[in-house]
């Protein structure tokens, strides 16, 4: 019998994560449970960093970024030690069932902690990345995807008036999905990812041919995690093999996770807040809340942490085409 609920945001912020909070904490309290807030993530849980909320408490925060339960990654929760502590804290609050808004690094903590203890978790998706298996959608992706393509559009301007090459660097780093559906909505030349080797191929050619021939500047998007070691390394190589062309380099850093999330965000966010709480009543554990097909769906965390999420290589060819 669930009573009283925990819900807390953990690993990297997203945009979107106050309106995931607002939908669990209002969805909680309708069907008559308890909610507690939990500041800082696992940390938070370790320390007993808890705050009631109350319906009033998560109004006006539907259209902010950031979470205003902050978040964390903690070291201390990887261990067994940290995990007991966690667990006693929840207790002595008299929580009965958590859910957990983070990305898979975050649901691999759950699920290590449900196999400990006999509590139940309830995850929804929420990281910029937009890396986990079993939901087409993470809460923030189609936020940061759009602050990404607003400032490369704004680069492609000075590029085209100076006649330079930009290594624009973005976020993910084992994921390469921003970098891709953010560099074909920007029209860059090339697109270099870390679940794809081909594309510095494409790369070569665009330099030694494409560039010199037609092109009035060029827009290559590098996702933080390619192996080739990152924007700057690339254009340092790039620059002492090519020394007759003009090279910049742009890391978008942190301006890709904060802002106002957009629409979809908003709405997917409060569709799957609700999801997570119909879940916990309906007796479910260790399940993530996705989105596939625009359908709500039910993965469980062994399922959703441990396989990977593949990079759909339609989008690879497509931008492949646009450059021909
Ligand atoms: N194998 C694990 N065992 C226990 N806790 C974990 C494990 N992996 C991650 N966590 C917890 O989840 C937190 C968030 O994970 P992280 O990978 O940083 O972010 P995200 O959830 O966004 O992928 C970590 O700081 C850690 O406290
Ligand atoms: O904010 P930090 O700690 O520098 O982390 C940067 C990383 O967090 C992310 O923005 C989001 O990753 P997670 O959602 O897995 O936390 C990655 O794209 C990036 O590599
Ligand atoms: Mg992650």
């Amino acid at each position: 019998m669930i009573r009283k609920i925990a819900v807390f945001t953990s690993g990297g912020d997203a945009p979107g994560m106050n309106a995931a909070i607002r939908a669990v904490t209002r969805a909680a309290i309708v069907n008559k449970l308890k909610v507690t807030g939990i500041r800082r993530g696992y940390q938070g849980m370790i320390e007993g960093d808890f705050v009631a909320l109350r319906s009033s408490d998560v109004s006006g925060i539907l259209q902010l970024g950031g979470t205003m339960l902050q978040t964390a990654r903690s070291d201390e929760f990887r261990t067994a030690a940290g995990r007991e502590q966690a667990y006693q804290q929840l207790k002595k609050a008299e929580i009965d069932a958590v859910v957990v808004i983070g990305g898979d690094g975050s649901f691999t903590g759950a699920l290590v902690m449900s196999q400990e203890y006999n509590i139940p978790f309830i995850g929804i998706p929420a990281t910029i990345d937009n890396d986990m298996y079993g939901t087409d959608y993470t809460i923030g992706y189609e936020t940061a995807l759009n602050s990404v393509v607003e400032a490369v559009d704004k680069i492609r301007d000075t590029a085209r008036s100076h006649g330079r090459i930009f290594f624009v660097e973005v976020m993910g780093r084992e994921a390469g999905l921003l970098a891709l559906t953010s560099g074909i909505a920007c029209g860059a030349e090339v697109i270099l990812i870390p679940e794809s080797n081909e594309q510095h191929i494409e790369l070569e050619k665009f330099l030694h041919k494409g560039y010199k021939k037609k092109e009035t500047s060029g827009i290559i998007m590098v996702a933080e995690g390619d192996e080739a070691g990152g924007a700057m390394k690339i254009a340092e190589k790039v620059r002492n093999e090519h020394p007759d062309l003009d090279v910049r380099v742009s890391i978008l850093g942190h301006i890709q996770r904060g802002g106002s999330p957009t629409a979809k965000d908003r709405v997917n966010a409060t569709r799957m807040g609700v999801a997570a709480i119909e879940a916990l009543l309906d007796d479910q554990k260790s399940m993530m809340i996705g989105i596939t097909n625009e359908k709500i769906v039910h993965v469980p965390f062994n399922k959703a942490v441990k396989l990977n999420h593949s990079i759909d290589n339609n989008l690879l060819d497509i931008h492949k085409l646009m450059n021909r």
